[in-house]
Order: C-alpha cells, then sequence, then structure tokens
C-alpha cells in the first residue's frame, strides 16, 4: 500500500507547525509556559502547534475517518485562567495557517482551535489508520532555545506506516539550519530543508567498531539514566564522551549517521508514550537502523497510547545491535545486584 497522499499532508502539517514553533521560540516569553498537572512545561507553542497539524491533516484528508492521538488536551484552555492562552494561540494558529496561502480563507474561532486541539484524543490501538503526535516534543529544549522537534506518525494496523519530523534547530548543511525528515514504510528516509529543498536519501552508519561509535541521550538527566549510558557504553568500548540532546531530533541525527547509538533509561515508573517514538523509529528503520527495548523486543505501538517496554529503548545500525544489547543486559543485571 503507498502512502503518497497521507506523507505530503503529513510534511505540510509538520512543516507549518515548525513555522510557528520557530515564531514563539524567537519571542520567548516566560508568560508563555504553563505547568500542567504533571509539571511539564507547555507552551502556547504545543497547543498551537497541535491545532495546526490537525486542521491541515483534515482539510487534506478524508475528515470523516480522521483519528488522531496527540500529546495535548484543551482542559486548561477551557478554565478561566486559560482564555488569554487561549486567544494567543488562535491568533498564532491563525497567522501560520494564514502565511501559508493554502488553508488561511477562513479563520479558526476558540471553538474551532479548542476542537482541533482535542482532536488528539484518539487511543489509536491495533486497527485502522491513526495519526500519532507529539506537537513539540522536547518541551525542555524548545524552552532552552535548543533542540525539538515536530513529530508526526501515521498508525496502520498497529504499525507505523509513516513518520516526519520537522527539527527547526538541526543543521542541515553548513550553511543551513532546519530539516525535515521522512519515511514511509518501505520507502526509505530522506532528509530536506523545512522550506522544501531537494530531498536525499539518508541511511545509519555502517560502523561496525563500538570503539569508533559517539552516542546519544536525552540532554536532560531526569528523563534517562545517564550513569547507566555511561556503563553500557564503557562495556561496548565506545571512547566518545555522550553527545546530549533534546527530543526525537536524536532519532533524525541517527537516521543521517551523526552517531551510532541513543541510549533511553527512563527512570522507575515512567510510561514511554506513542508519540515520543513512533516517527523517529520509523525514520530510523527505513534508513537502516534497528530500535528495540532493551531486551530487544521491537516496540509496539498498537497497544493504545502507552508503548508497553522492557527497562528502556534502545536504537544502532544492524553490525553494532548484538553487542549493544550484550553489553545492555550486563548493565542492567550488575545494576540489578548493586541495588
Ligand atoms: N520524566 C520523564 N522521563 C522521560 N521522558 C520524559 C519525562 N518527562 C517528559 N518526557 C518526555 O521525554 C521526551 C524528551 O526527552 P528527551 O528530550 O530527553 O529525549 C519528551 O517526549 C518529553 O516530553 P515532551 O514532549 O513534553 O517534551
Ligand atoms: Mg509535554
Ligand atoms: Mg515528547
Ligand atoms: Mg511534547
Amino acid at each position: 500500500m503507498s502512502y503518497g497522499k497521507e506523507l505530503a499532508a503529513a510534511k505540510n502539517a509538520a512543516s507549518l507547525a515548525a513555522r510557528l514553533c520557530q515564531k514563539v521560540q524567537k519571542a520567548l516569553l516566560q508568560a508563555d509556559v504553563q505547568s500542567k498537572s504533571d509539571k511539564s512545561p507547555v507552551t502556547v507553542a504545543d497547543y498551537g502547534s497541535q491545532a495546526v497539524v490537525s486542521v491541515v491533516l483534515q482539510k487534506e484528508l478524508d475528515s470523516a475517518s480522521f483519528s488522531l492521538v496527540a500529546e495535548e488536551d484543551s482542559g486548561d484552555l477551557r478554565k478561566e485562567e486559560g482564555k488569554e492562552t487561549l486567544q494567543r494561540i488562535m491568533k498564532l494558529v491563525n497567522e501560520t495557517l494564514a502565511s501559508d496561502g493554502t488553508y488561511g480563507n477562513a479563520p479558526l474561532s476558540e471553538e474551532d482551535v479548542l476542537a482541533a486541539i482535542d482532536s488528539g484524543r484518539s487511543e489509536g490501538g491495533p486497527s485502522g489508520q491513526h495519526w500519532v503526535l507529539d506537537p513539540i516534543d522536547g518541551t525542555k529544549g524548545f524552552l532552552r532555545g535548543d533542540q525539538y522537534a515536530v513529530a508526526l506518525g501515521l498508525l496502520d494496523e498497529g504499525k507505523v506506516v509513516l513518520g516526519v519530523l520537522a527539527c527547526p534547530n538541526l543543521p542541515l548543511s553548513e550553511e543551513k539550519v532546519g530539516c525535515l525528515f521522512y519515511a514511509q514504510v518501505s520507502g526509505g528516509t530522506y532528509m530536506q530543508s523545512l522550506d522544501g529543498s531537494t530531498p536525499t536519501k539518508v541511511h545509519v552508519t555502517d560502523l561496525d567498531n563500538p570503539e569508533e561509535a559517539s552516542f546519544f541521550e536525552s540532554f536532560e538527566a531526569t528523563h534517562s539514566l545517564h550513569d547507566l549510558s555511561s556503563l553500557i557504553a564503557k562495556k561496548l568500548g565506545v571512547k566518545a564522551p555522550p553527545v546530549r540532546i533534546d527530543s526525537q531530533a536524536k532519532y533524525g541525527a541517527l537516521s543521517r549517521g551523526d552517531g551510532a547509538i541513543y541510549l533511553r533509561f527512563p527512570h522507575k515508573g515512567y510510561r514511554e508514550k506513542i508519540w515520543d517514538h513512533a516517527a523517529g523509529y520509523l525514520v530510523v528503520a527505513e534508513a537502516g537502523g534497528v530500535v528495540s527495548d532493551a531486551a530487544g523486543n521491537p516496540l509496539d505501538f498498537s497497544k493504545g497510547r502507552y508503548l508497553d517496554l522492557h527497562e528502556g529503548i534502545i536504537v544502532t545500525n544492524q553490525k553494532l545491535m548484538p553487542a549493544l544489547l550484550k553489553a545492555v543486559k550486563e548493565s542492567l543485571n550488575e545494576k540489578a545486584s548493586s541495588l
């Protein structure tokens, strides 16, 4: 099955959402930061990006069967204290849609924006098609002025069939910043600029010597156990220090061979969400890489909004995976016996 129409819509949606995010990041005021009940920061850009993606996908595709699993919901924006924020989001969304020329003829109302955000409440699952969106992945990086991504995937019968990652702050070349990665199942992974330059096919590194490998991990130590990663890297024989960047930009960078390994070990009790990995997973897999949990099982995106995982997520190329899995297993055993 081909997903050409869906891919074109997803690229448009993610690029436009990235434009909105860039505008907000430039003008970042402390007042833009809200606190969700889980204490993670959420900005007008997270909401705005989610609304833009939802609107564009529904305009481009059959909106009757539209299903979206996305991170944000409008709960806080419907409260009295959310009124001003909602106004700002509506303005941003309308300006962004108008800037494209295709979508801006009828401005959205506050209610339209709330509805667009809430279209992301789908539970996903093993049957039918579901879009999967993280409107800003790496909100902490976004707030710091560092890396973040708009991450959009499509599930079909429980499998990821499309992945699009817009990474506005990731260098594309020596002169240009801003990358759009996209992958279609069995179609390879491509990278282009956010304003639509000619795409180039990308591939993960073909390195087979771990001593020459470098590895990515979260910038935030609260998101991933840095000690465990360094133990694994040491066992593998990796010499280079970790490269710490925020968001699924790590998957994008890995897909083009910037680094060889990505290690992610959240603190105990944290449950991974499908929107934090769906797009990145396909971008890496179609570039020849392997993504698994710490026990070597493939990720299962068909279980609803969460991923059920063993311990963590590891990513590398096919040559390095056996040695990496061994190092992970030994390190986890060591950690367990030292407790
Ligand atoms: N306590 C946590 N542990 C692991 N990941 C987290 C935690 N809190 C938020 N995240 C999510 O981890 C991802 C970014 O992690 P990193 O940049 O470390 O790779 C984001 O999806 C972020 O959500 P969000 O989308 O709200 O930024
Ligand atoms: Mg968040
Ligand atoms: Mg995220
Ligand atoms: Mg997010």
